[in-house]
């Protein structure tokens, strides 16, 4: 029996957006694994014109969860949800639901995060900073808490080139942020935002950098940990490979490629392609919570779970990779032929955006209009090339990241629970994964019936110039 997944049994856990790509991973991996746990509690909005309860059984109802209505028929009956707003004070929790979570939580995972690049740094803070604080407030209160997981991002610090697993100082105190913001108006904090980020490439990872000053300044006695993840992917093999369900990081660029709208990505080919599939990143979240809790290190650690140091791929090789994906699984009517080429020059770049993004969109554009229907491909390609620079800085640097504390937790575990648990990424390969990772793009993203493939390759063989049909 694994050790980890027994020491779940029985516990009362609490996660902060169980409702998100990371959270529904770990939620599916902790029932499946520990069905005898009492309860998980998560802390959800409404959102969409649905309520609590219509998330919850729309996530139960999922894919994802097959496998665990068949260990844990009672599934529904462990998930309780509680009505949160983490931009709230208080979180906008009920004051019986708040006396429950502060007498009966064992263990928190908290992955809640705004992961938009763009966001504005008075929402950032609020929900990766001040949250954050609060969240600790309330842990502290909690007298059977037995592990506080924070989940950062190995990006918190990409301003460093190599980054070990410790918590770095940030320029500004994130108290004297989260008290400026509340007297400042909007248009001076856009103002300031330049000058308070630095050499963050965006909002997004600054605040996380904040949010962990955050975690080192108010563990007070609590046992807490950092989790830091790179670029994370589709599952590797949990429950199933290939399962995504948003299409942040690699996720859209795979979309947008497939379907032929995007043919030149300013990348450098050589740059390591950092990315770590999501069981992965669960598999250590759920041994850090047992390791936390059961030896309570006497100082916060950090753990690193990236790819590159321990089984390297590079955008080069992800590329190619994903091309040929697309000749075996094309995606339904593609705009174009997918063919995409890396530029490391920005001279070229641009030079692909005007031939081979603006112009032919504009043109299909005009061709739209002069069959009657509403043009909307330049506007299309616009956001797209927007979304593409926004990502541009992570596909043209490589980090090195220490994992020290990583491997340290792996030789810790028992032969059982490192197959149970594995984060070993070394075992990874990524040829395999990739093609799964696209395989599960169609699927669970684009949710493209497989049967369409035969004819999808017959008309990707007779094409090279732009379909009509999209
Ligand atoms: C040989 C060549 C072969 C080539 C083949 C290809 C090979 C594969 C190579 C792969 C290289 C991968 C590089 C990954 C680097 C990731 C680094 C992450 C590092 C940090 C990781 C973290 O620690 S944390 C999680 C990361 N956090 C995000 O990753 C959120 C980002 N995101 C946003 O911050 C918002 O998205 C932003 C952008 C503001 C737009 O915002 P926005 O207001 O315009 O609105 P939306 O987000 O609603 O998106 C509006 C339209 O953009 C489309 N779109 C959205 N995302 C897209 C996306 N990634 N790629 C494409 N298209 C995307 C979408 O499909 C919509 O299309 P439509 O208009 O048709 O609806
Ligand atoms: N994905 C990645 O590549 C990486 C992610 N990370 C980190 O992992 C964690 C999880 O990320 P991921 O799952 O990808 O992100 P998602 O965007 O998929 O999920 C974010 C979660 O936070 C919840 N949330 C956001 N705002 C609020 C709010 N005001 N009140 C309550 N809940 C809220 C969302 O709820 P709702 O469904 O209601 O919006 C959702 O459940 C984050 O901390 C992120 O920084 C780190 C490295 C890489």
């Amino acid at each position: 029996m694994s050790t980890i997944a027994a020491f779940y049994g029985g516990k009362s856990i609490l996660i902060t957006g169980a409702t998100g790509f990371l959270g529904k991973v770990l939620m599916e991996k902790l029932f499946r694994t520990s069905p005898d746990l009492k309860v998980i509690y998560i802390l959800v909005r409404p959102k969409a014109g649905q309520t609590l309860q219509q998330r919850v059984f729309q996530i139960l109802d999922s894919k994802l969860f097959e496998k665990v209505k068949e260990v844990c028929p009672n599934v529904h009956e462990k998930i309780r949800a509680i009505y949160a707003d983490l931009n709230q004070n208080d979180f906008a929790i009920s004051k019986e639901d708040m006396q429950e979570l502060l007498s009966c939580t064992n263990i928190i995972f908290h992955c809640a995060a705004t992961v938009r690049f763009d966001d504005t740094l008075r929402h950032a803070v609020q929900l990766n900073v001040t949250a954050t604080r609060q969240l600790l407030l309330m842990a502290s209160q909690m007298p059977k808490l037995e592990a506080f997981i924070h989940i950062s991002t190995a990006y918190s610090n990409c301003n460093l080139k190599h980054i070990d697993e410790v918590i770095y100082p940030c320029p500004v105190e994130p108290k004297k942020i989260i008290d400026s913001l509340e007297w400042l108006d909007d248009a001076i904090i856009d103002e300031i935002t330049p000058k308070l980020i630095r050499d963050w490439p965006n909002i997004y990872t600054y605040t996380k950098a904040l949010g962990e000053m955050v975690v080192q300044q108010e563990s007070r006695n609590l046992n807490i940990a950092i989790i830091r993840p790179s670029i994370v992917g589709a599952t590797w093999q949990e429950p199933f490979p290939g399962w995504v369900d948003n299409i942040n990081g690699p996720n859209g660029i795979i979309i947008a490629t497939g379907k032929g709208f995007l043919r030149a990505i300013k990348a450098t080919p050589m740059a390591v392609a950092d990315v770590i599939p999501v069981d992965t990143v669960v598999n250590l979240m759920l041994a850090v919570g047992w390791y936390t809790a059961v030896h309570r290190p006497k100082s916060t650690l950090v753990y690193h779970i990236t790819s590159g140091n321990m089984n390297p791929c590079n955008w080069h090789k992800m590329g190619v990779q994903v091309l040929a994906t697309f000749e075996k699984i094309p995606f339904e009517r593609p705009f174009r032929r997918p063919n995409a080429n890396f530029t490391s020059n920005s001279f070229t770049s641009q030079y692909w955006n005007a031939v081979s993004h603006r112009a032919p969109a504009i043109i299909y554009d005009c061709y739209l209009r002069l069959t009657g229907r509403k043009p909307r491909m330049t506007k299309l390609m616009n956001r797209l090339l927007r979304t593409v620079s926004m990502l541009e800085y992570f596909i043209n640097r490589s980090w090195e990241w220490s994992t020290y504390n990583t491997e340290m937790l792996m030789s810790e575990l028992s032969p059982e629970d490192q197959r149970v648990f594995n984060f070993d990424v070394r075992q990874l390969n990524w040829l395999e994964y990739i093609e799964n990772y696209v395989l599960g793009v169609k699927k669970y993203l684009l949710k493209e019936d497989m049967a369409g493939i035969p004819k999808a390759k017959q008309r990707l063989k007779r094409s090279c110039t732009p379909y009509s049909t999209l």
